[in-house]
């Protein structure tokens, strides 16, 4: 064999397969029998044992095969089910197979018998496979193994490399100390631990380098591989308590997950972001440019919430940064809690359950009401203002509303045609206005007077919106005669900080600690929805839902490769994307342009192999912001 050459020692059970191949048989050879469970768990005790060095092989071998009553007439069900167990990240990568497979050698202390006509379907022929051989009785029953076979020995598979005597360059993957012997015994350049399918410490503690999926392992050697970036290097770090599902969900996609339960203040988030690619906030976290400076590598920004004021999107678009929030998965939770607010203030019950606290009881219905047939005022008319609107007249309210835009009213609503006409007319006022910059400080004591006397006000968007020492002189004179305030200009950052602010101890007014979203429903809606859009983005391309990019939805293109190329929005990019493919040969399946006042994004599907200088041709189109292969 030459020098120079590369050669890919992969083991077979549990790395090549998710399984082991004797565990699998006797499955298979027990069928229904009542010691089925028993007598597969002992085997499979015995093949860890072997595997984690604690048992000699040969030992570990000759204990399975004896508790094994296979036939020669069960490999046949077995290479089936074998079929459908070969490990995902080997299924997605035939393009390193299509490449490599004369110099790919499967090295097991499994059974050829049942190996080679699985990687038969890979491309690696029968002579690169090195693994046991059964031994059956005249009546087809597998008896034992070829003692002869170095494989079936102590160190058997040093002994096998020794013999193959390659000349150049040898890595091995596996997930078994067995696999690690060959680099230990200075026949390997590395030893790849590979853990998709397990983790054994003893391995991993010897490994040169660990391998979630095969692309690690074949990014580390810049070997064809079929995603542009193996999933195990993508950093998500997810911060402010959001719901533990989106950790499962990103983890289950590969990804690796690092949890913060508080938000970050700009120095400490400018610091953390700077190998991180997902980043998961809720409303504390500010994402401002300063931050952005320092994340090189981020590629989405989930937003666990509907407010993305605390986002400088316009920082995120000029970095490429997608943006993503999840614009519906909270309306409920907030309407609900609206509605209870509102019923609380018109009983007074803050200041009478405080009492109650101070031991005072004080039955009395004086200023206290109904909500039925009151004049409910909301302002803007969004997801959550229609929400509460609905709701709202179901509860015999009569309501009002005022939105920026032409909002169609729902039900008996009736649409106020200025601000000024809402807040003179009704008698509970509910802000559900965005977090747009303009609408910071729009509630002072202009609008306060305007208001009549022994209003009931609410504020559950956004705290800027208000000029709070404006609302405690309107509550204190009595203007206001009940509040609830659930979002404040200064909000702590995590649960240990305190809260501070002039509205505590005023009379009949709730403080809730900006909860309106915050249910398990909630969380666990927010916490499924936004990992899916991303996703949708990271191995797709789809921008739908973005709140900063343009929105483009597209199917998956099998038997092709997606190019993505993100551009200030100037004349002429598309044009020279073209140039370059058409300079490469590289013929265009489909092809997606989408644009918005500042960004151009364009989908490319082509049908050929790209290579690394159309890569860094793409790169340097002028106005280029990001481009990225997909697959
Ligand atoms: N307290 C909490 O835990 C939560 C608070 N929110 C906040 O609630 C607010 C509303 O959320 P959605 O209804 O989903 O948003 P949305 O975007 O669907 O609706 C906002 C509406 O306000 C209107 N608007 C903006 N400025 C206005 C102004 N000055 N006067 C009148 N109308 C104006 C807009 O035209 C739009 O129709 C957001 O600020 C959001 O961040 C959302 C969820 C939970
Ligand atoms: O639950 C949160 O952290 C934020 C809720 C909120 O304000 C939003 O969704 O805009």
């Amino acid at each position: 064999m030459n020098a120079g050459k590369k050669y890919f020692v992969i083991d077979f059970d549990s790395t090549f397969t998710k399984v082991e191949g004797l565990d699998e048989l006797a499955g298979v050879a027990l069928g229904n029998s009542p010691h089925r469970e028993q007598v597969t768990q002992e085997i499979s005790n015995i093949t860890n044992q072997g595997m984690d060095g604690s048992i000699s092989f040969s030992e570990s071998l000759e204990k399975r095969i004896s508790l094994l009553k296979a036939h020669r007439d069960h490999i046949g069900e077995l290479v089936e089910k074998l079929k459908t167990k070969v490990s995902d990240s080997f299924r997605r990568n035939q393009v390193f197979f299509d490449e490599y497979a004369p110099q790919v050698l499967v090295v097991s202390s499994g059974f050829k018998e049942f190996i080679t006509p699985i990687v038969a379907e890979f491309g690696i022929a029968a002579d690169n496979v090195f693994a046991n051989t059964f031994t059956f009785d005249q009546d087809g029953y597998i008896v034992g193994y070829d003692h002869n076979n170095v494989l079936s020995k102590d160190k058997g598979k040093v002994k096998q490399l020794k013999a193959l005597n390659l000349k150049g360059d040898v890595y091995v993957i596996g997930d078994g100390y067995t696999d690690y012997e060959i680099r230990e015994a200075g026949l390997a350049n590395k030893f790849y631990a590979f853990t998709e399918n397990v983790n054994r410490d003893s391995v991993l503690d010897k490994a040169d380098h660990i391998a979630p999926t095969l692309e690690e392992f074949l990014y580390d050697n810049k070997l064809p591989m079929s995603l542009s970036y193996p999933k195990n290097r993508i950093n998500v770090l997810l911060l402010e308590n959001i719901h533990s599902d989106a950790k499962e969900l990103f983890e289950k996609e590969g990804y690796n997950v690092e949890i913060i339960a508080g938000a970050l203040d700009e120095a400490e988030l400018s610091e953390k972001i700077k190998d991180v690619h997902i980043l998961g906030i809720r409303s504390k976290t500010h994402i401002t440019r300063k931050v952005l400076e320092n994340a090189n590598r981020l590629m989405v920004v989930g937003a666990f919430c509907i407010g993305t004021n605390q986002i400088d999107l316009e920082a995120c678009l000029e970095k490429g940064v997608l943006t993503f929030n999840a614009p519906y998965s909270n309306t409920r939770s907030v309407v609900e809690l609206a509605i209870a607010q509102m019923i609380m203030l018109m009983r007074n019950i803050p200041d009478v359950s405080m009492k109650m606290h101070q031991g005072i009881w004080q039955k009395s219905a004086a200023n206290s009401n109904e909500i039925r047939g009151k004049k409910l005022g909301i302002v803007g008319y969004g997801n959550i203002g229609k929400q509460l609107s609905v709701l709202g007249e179901a509860l015999g309210l009569d309501v009002y509303y005022y939105d920026v835009v032409e909002k169609l009213a729902l039900g008996n609503a009736t649409k106020c045609k200025t601000i000024e006409e809402l807040l003179s007319t009704t008698d509970i006022i509910s802000l559900h206005v965005d977090g747009r910059s303009d609408n910071r400080n729009i509630f002072g004591k202009e609008y306060f007077d305007m208001m009549k006397d022994g209003v009931i006000f609410m504020n559950l968007s956004r705290g800027f919106v208000i000029d709070i020492e404006a609302l405690k002189v309107a509550v204190e004179s009595g203007k206001i005669r009940g509040a609830s305030i659930d979002v404040f200009p200064e909000e702590p950052k995590t649960n240990e900080e305190p809260f501070k602010s002039a509205l505590k101890g005023l009379p009949n007014t709730i403080l809730t600690p900006h909860i309106g979203g915050s249910t398990q429903e909630a969380q666990k809606n927010i916490a499924n929805y936004v990992p899916t859009q991303v996703f949708n983005y990271i191995n797709k391309g789809d921008t739908f839902g973005s709140v900063n990019f343009p929105n483009i939805q597209l199917p998956e293109q099998r038997n092709a490769h997606r190019l993505i190329h993100v551009h200030e929005n100037v004349p002429g990019i598309l044009a020279k994307i073209n140039t370059i493919l058409n300079r490469h040969e590289v013929n265009i399946l489909g092809q997606y342009l989408k644009t918005n006042e500042k960004l151009g994004y364009v989908i490319t599907d082509v049908n050929k192999e790209y290579d690394k200088e159309l890569i860094n041709e793409m790169r340097a189109i002028p106005h280029t912001i990001k481009f990225r292969p997909l697959y």
